[in-house]
């Protein structure tokens, strides 16, 4: 006989099925009258079991199984009955105190000594919010058969609501240990203190993090810091950290940051891994033993243009469907004296093209979707549906735009079908080039991406990195992120982070994708967030006008940006373009130099334009006045991640060459890039974003006053807080 048992009460012979209930070996035995048994593992209770006494037998509450269903079994002897149910909790209380101790093991490994992790919150609510919920609902039974340490462990963690409060809970007071943990470390690992935004971007080792910034927050000094915080923790080697950076320039500077600061922090001198998308593309291509030829088109836009040339005029003349798209698709209607003619052929087409100066436009305009095709790695399909879907929209512009050819063509092809002859010129274009590439064998900068993911998918390639890093997530394209996406599911348990600022948006046209970073939970996952909102580069002046400016786009994330310096006046200053009485952007962008060189003599000057042919007017000028000593003549595409005390932005005009600028990308051009937001000119927005911050202490824009931008008219008329240094616009 078992040592623990019990049998019904006298009563219980007539009342109940049950002929024994005992505990053989860490299991509740119920044995039945019929000889029919059933066996329950003590530890696998949900909770203890309870007593209650009745005046001539006992019976006793039993919570088993996954769902807690409650059994009861009554008509017990009651001194038996007592016996068993001690001996039934004291089996239970071991099992749960072994339970807690793996509880707070498992706890301490993956929320104490590490910042908790999305992926880890399964297994967290399984082995641990189970408990302490348990605990909740029956708390005084428990503590009066746990240790008291026990008691408090589970405790503390049921004052959660619930599980996502437990999960933020455990996230702040990691938070609160390293910021106290680790202040030395962030007052000293980058020249200035870090923030403590800056700091909790580093702490925030989440599977996936997103860092959303503004201009001039730090974004470096974070990338800087949250990799040698990882490399000085011991979380991970400088080999297992990748640092993707946007171009080669900043690539290098980061890597020579890198090596200053781990030195002066007494780390190893060894950089993490700090590449370009290309260069990551390109060495895992090596390892994975492929051929990387780079194509004579990647560096000779003139050979690429001329095969694109002949290979066009070819398939136009040779099949008519795909003349009569081409000719659907020109940006300009055809023009020919020949106007009585009701039909071109295709040899007609391409000599009126050639002759008007007009093909060489539309050679540009191919080599664009074929860019747009390859950035984006778009499939056939893709095409075809990106096309199909903006098919109304592209019959609009073309009736009212090419009414002329649409009726000249010679092709039973309705106006409606043209997207898919488009589809089809671009498709046979994107496969011809594919094939070029392959009789040259060689690969492109597409294709780096696109190949290395492949070998990555295939399991070609190790992937040593369990951090990665990325800089200007804004601009990253799909190509990219696909190249991303697989590293983080064939590496070992990789962490993310992107940091980028939606703002700062401006690369669309080559595949940049902002809605990976305005939507970044749906389409690239669950992530902890952090806002850089402090700036250091320019005052609250600049800062206002600025962030006024970006946000009225509804779709920009709403920051709150505070400024490192503060000044009174306004320091965005509007010029006119008129000097001594007479228009001369030159004269007046010289005159504007030498009134802050009068008060800040070695000041660094940057003049910036939406176009480059602007800028080279007002360059050659003052070179040639000596006047281009410290001056820095960028677009603003090329002023991304600079900065300047001064910045003169010229060019703001209305028109196809201004700014905003009013050339409408060709509608295929239009189908094939990423979607954006449907706010007017938003990209454009975001470039005097980019412009105006540029500027440390103070942003002139210089426009003509009979015919400023949109931009300016919306400065002046919305009463944005600039200086109106003109009395041409102060009328
Ligand atoms: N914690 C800090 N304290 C003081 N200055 C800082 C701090 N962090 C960064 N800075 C300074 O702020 C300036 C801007 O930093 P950084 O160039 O990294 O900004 P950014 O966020 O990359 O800007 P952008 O997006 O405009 O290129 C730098 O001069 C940098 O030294």
């Amino acid at each position: 006989m078992a040592q623990y048992f019990a049998t019904p009460s006298w009563l219980g012979r007539f009342f109940t099925r049950i002929k024994l209930l005992s505990i053989e070996q860490e299991s509740l035995v119920i044995e039945f009258k019929n000889a029919t048994k059933q066996s329950f593992l003590i530890k696998d209770f949900n909770d203890f079991s309870q007593l209650q006494n009745r005046i001539f037998s006992a019976k006793i509450n039993l919570t088993l199984g996954e769902n807690s269903a409650h059994t009861t079994i009554s008509f017990l002897n009651k001194a038996q009955a007592k016996a068993l149910n001690i001996a039934i909790n004291q089996y239970f209380s071991q099992a749960l105190e072994h339970k807690i101790n793996n509880a707070k093991a498992l706890l301490k490994r993956t929320a104490l000594d590490e910042y908790l992790r999305d992926s880890n919150t399964t297994i967290l609510s399984a082995e641990v919010f189970s408990l302490s919920k348990r605990y909740q609902q029956n708390r005084n039974v428990w503590q009066g058969y746990l240790p008291s340490n026990s008691s408090q462990f589970l405790s503390v963690l049921a004052s959660a609501k619930n599980k996502n409060d437990a999960i933020a809970q455990l996230r702040n007071k990691y938070e609160r240990k390293q910021l106290a943990q680790r202040a030395d470390f962030y007052n000293n690992v980058e020249s200035n203190p870090l923030t403590n935004e800056q700091r909790l971007a580093v702490i925030r080792n989440n599977d996936k993090n997103l860092v959303l910034a503004a201009a001039g927050t730090g974004k470096t000094s974070v990338m800087v810091a949250k990799a040698l915080d990882l490399i000085a923790t011991k979380q991970a080697m400088p080999e297992q950290i990748l640092v993707l950076a946007y171009n080669k320039t900043a690539a290098q500077e980061l890597k020579t940051r890198f090596i200053k600061r781990a030195q002066q922090a007494k780390l190893s001198s060894k950089s993490p891994e700090v590449l370009t998308f290309h260069a990551l593309g390109l060495q895992l291509l090596q390892q994975a033993g492929k051929g990387c030829n780079i194509s004579p088109f990647v560096s000779d836009f003139g050979a690429l243009s001329s095969w694109l040339t002949s290979w066009l005029s070819e398939q136009v003349q040779g099949q008519p469907v795909l003349l009569s798209a081409f000719i659907a698709m020109l940006d300009k209607p055809l023009v020919s004296c020949d106007t009585h003619k009701s039909k071109f052929n295709a040899t007609q087409v391409l000599a009126i093209l050639k002759d008007s100066g007009q093909l060489k436009h539309e050679v540009d305009k191919y080599l664009k979707c074929l860019a747009a095709i390859r950035a984006e790695q778009l499939t056939d399909s893709e095409i075809t549906q990106r096309l199909k879907r903006q098919n109304n929209q592209l019959n609009t512009v073309q009736l009212s735009t090419n009414q002329l050819n649409t009726s000249q063509v010679n092709s039973n092809q309705k106006s409606t079908n043209h997207h898919s002859a488009a589809a089809q010129l671009l498709i046979a274009m994107h496969r011809a080039y594919k094939a070029q590439l392959i009789a040259q064998n060689c690969i492109d900068f597409d294709d780096m991406i696109l190949q290395a993911t492949q070998a990555v998918n295939k399991q070609q390639v190790n992937v040593p990195w369990q951090h990665i890093l990325v800089d200007e997530f804004q601009d990253i394209s799909a190509a990219r992120m696909a190249l991303l996406n697989s590293l983080i599911k064939h590496g070992h348990k990789v962490r993310f982070t992107a940091v980028g600022d939606d703002w700062q948006s401006i690369y669309r046209f080559s595949g940049g994708n902002l809605a990976l970073t305005t939507r970044f939970n749906e389409l690239v996952g669950s992530h902890s967030l952090t806002l850089l909102q402090k700036t250091f580069r320019y005052n609250n002046s600049i800062s206002d006008v600025a962030g006024c400016f970006v946000m009225q786009n509804p779709e920009q994330y709403k920051k709150l940006i505070i400024t490192h310096t503060q000044v009174a006046e306004p320091q965005v200053i509007l010029l006119d373009d008129v000097y001594q009485g007479k228009k001369s952007l030159e004269l007046k962008t010289q005159q504007t130099i030498n009134t802050i060189q009068k008060h800040h003599a070695n000041a660094s000057i940057a003049v910036l334009s939406r176009y480059r042919y602007t800028l080279n007017k007002v360059q050659q000028h003052l070179a040639s006045q000596q006047k281009s000593a410290n001056v820095a003549f960028l677009t603003l595409h090329s002023a991304k991640g600079l900065e300047a005390d001064y910045c003169i932005i010229i060019g703001l005009e209305q028109g196809k060459f201004g700014f905003p600028s009013s050339q409408q990308n060709n509608p295929l051009l239009e189908a094939l890039l990423p979607s954006q937001d449907t706010f007017a000119y938003s990209e454009e927005r975001r470039l005097l974003y980019v412009g105006l911050t540029r500027a440390k202490h103070k942003a002139y824009l210089i426009a003509d006053a009979k015919q400023p931008s949109l931009f300016v008219k919306e400065l002046i008329n919305d009463n944005y807080p600039i200086h109106i240094a003109s009395t041409l616009f102060s009328k």
